[in-house]
């Protein structure tokens, strides 16, 4: 039994166990989903913007057409930097190495005397593709600034369809990075952007292994997901059509320690409530002892002690023995007599005819019909049940007994008694009834008997004879007793 509970208990923890881990990497992968909205909507607002510069740029920029009616240009430009929070700065450039850079720096970084748009990776890319915006990691050689996020496209003019060169909008990274330290996971982890190559984009000061790297870019085969590698667990979510990916990981420790934190408090429900099934199946075993106890004892002396559960419980017991042997007892009882009747009769004749010394009497009421005829049957009914009382008293302490046989007649057992006494209680018995007065002033009562040895002959033999002893008395005159 408290194995059996004990097992359900751990049962139960693991499979919360399970469960709560379940639970936290469906909350991570939230998490990184959010990311990922937000990033990309970041980025995508700022892309719309470059986009809708390209395409203007496009229009009224031409680097053949020399500086003076770049200004309106850069005036419009100027102002849709202003109005970008995260742009450090934006670039025009051209396959012939010219470009712009806007804000202007009257003194630039050293790094931007010789620097070439053209060796960019932003724009060889963007140069060679007519639609998609391009996202790279650059430094920002006029401001000595190492991290810059670029977004380029290339600038097509709308009428000829001519390429005017790559614009490129530079943001800052710190920028981007604080969505991702902002961002509140659910628990303490490093989140980072990296491409499908397994660069690094953005990472706020986290520190990743190379080889971990290596190992995502093989293991982030689709849109999103997660997987476990080398202790710790990551989930991922790309960022199309970018090509990043945004990055979660968490060390298994801190997982597990937080699983464990939920799960203890499972567990120590689960063990408190083992302990109190326990103690209760304990007490009610105890308790239920004590009363089995109480109950023998109560049984085996008579005595019924305190205790109210116990004495109901022996009331009943008691009683319904009781219920019990009212029922024999009625079913082998004359009502009117109070003596034991024929059927006790018939199962107890047979059991004295094995015995030794055991001796029968069959008597009969004389002259019963003229009492009844005379008195009346209520008469009749005492004269039979004072007969009974009479015999019944004058019975001692010896083993006779009585039983009704039928009407006014009346057999006697006498139990390892020898004739001469079976005799000398007949006769006490009839001349008491003989004698005794009644309220009817001339009522006389008196019976006949035959008594005869018992065993030497059937029960049926033995009956008969004593039948043939009585019919013989009441021929003689009645009043008489007849052995044989
Ligand atoms: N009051 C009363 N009468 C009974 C009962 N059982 C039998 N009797 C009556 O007992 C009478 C027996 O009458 P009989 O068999 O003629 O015998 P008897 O009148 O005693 O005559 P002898 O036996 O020859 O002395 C019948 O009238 C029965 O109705 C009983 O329980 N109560």
């Amino acid at each position: 039994m408290a194995f059996t509970l004990i097992l359900v208990c751990i049962v139960i923890t693991l499979a919360q166990w399970i469960d709560i881990k379940e639970s936290y990497r469906k909350q991570n992968n939230l998490y990184v989903r959010n990311v990922a909205l937000f990033t990309d909507k970041y980025l995508s607002g700022y892309e719309v913007i470059v986009r809708e510069m390209a395409r203007v740029s496009a229009d009224q920029h031409k680097f053949s057409q020399g500086k003076a009616q770049d200004l309106s240009l850069r005036n419009w430009l100027i102002e849709r930097l202003r109005i970008m929070p995260d742009a450090v700065s934006i670039i025009h450039a051209d396959d012939a190495g010219n470009f712009i850079r806007l804000p202007y720096l009257a003194k630039p970084h050293t790094n931007a005397q010789s620097w070439d748009p053209r060796k960019e990776s932003w724009f060889t890319i963007a140069i060679e593709d007519t639609e998609v915006a391009h996202y790279s990691i650059n430094a920002d050689p006029f401001t000595g600034k190492q991290q810059v996020l670029t977004i380029s496209l290339p600038v097509i003019d709308g009428t000829d369809g001519s390429n005017e060169g790559v614009l490129a909008l530079n943001l800052d990274v710190e920028k981007t990075e604080e969505i991702l330290v902002n961002s509140a996971p659910p628990m303490t982890s490093k989140t980072f952007l990296m491409n499908r190559e397994g660069k690094i984009i953005i990472n706020p000061g986290h520190e990743i292994a190379p080889e971990t790297l290596k190992a995502i870019t093989e293991r982030a085969r689709e849109h999103h997901g997660d997987f476990y590698q080398n202790r710790h667990y990551y989930f991922y979510r790309a960022l199309e059509p970018r090509g990043w990916f945004v990055i979660q990981e968490v060390a298994e420790n801190e997982m597990n320690e937080l699983v464990l934190h939920e799960s203890i408090k499972v567990a120590y429900g689960m063990g408190f409530a083992l302990v109190v099934l326990l103690f209760c199946w304990w007490a009610t075993g105890a308790a239920l002892n004590t009363i089995y106890m109480r109950i023998a004892s109560s049984i085996r002396d008579g005595v019924i002690k305190p205790g109210a559960v116990e004495e109901l419980l022996f009331e009943e017991i008691h009683s319904s023995q009781q219920r019990h042997e009212k029922i024999i007892h009625d079913a082998l009882t004359d009502s009117l007599t109070g003596l034991a009747n024929r059927r006790a009769f018939d199962t107890e004749v047979k059991r004295h005819n094995n015995q030794e010394n055991c001796h029968l009497a069959m008597i009969d009421l004389d002259n019963f019909k003229s009492i009844n005829d005379r008195w009346g049957h209520p008469v009749g009914d005492i004269v039979l049940k004072t007969t009974a009382e009479l015999g019944m008293r004058l019975c001692g302490l010896e083993k006779i007994t009585l039983y009704r046989y039928g009407g006014e007649e009346i057999a006697v057992l006498f139990d390892d008694i020898s004739l001469e006494k079976a005799q000398s209680y007949l006769e006490k018995w009839r001349i008491s009834l003989n004698t005794r007065s009644f309220r009817e002033p001339d009522l006389k009562v008196s019976f006949s008997a035959g008594l005869c040895k018992m065993g030497d002959a059937s029960v049926e033999e033995v009956i008969a004879r004593a039948d043939a002893l009585l019919y013989e008395a009441k021929k003689s005159g009645k009043n008489t007793i007849l052995s044989a």
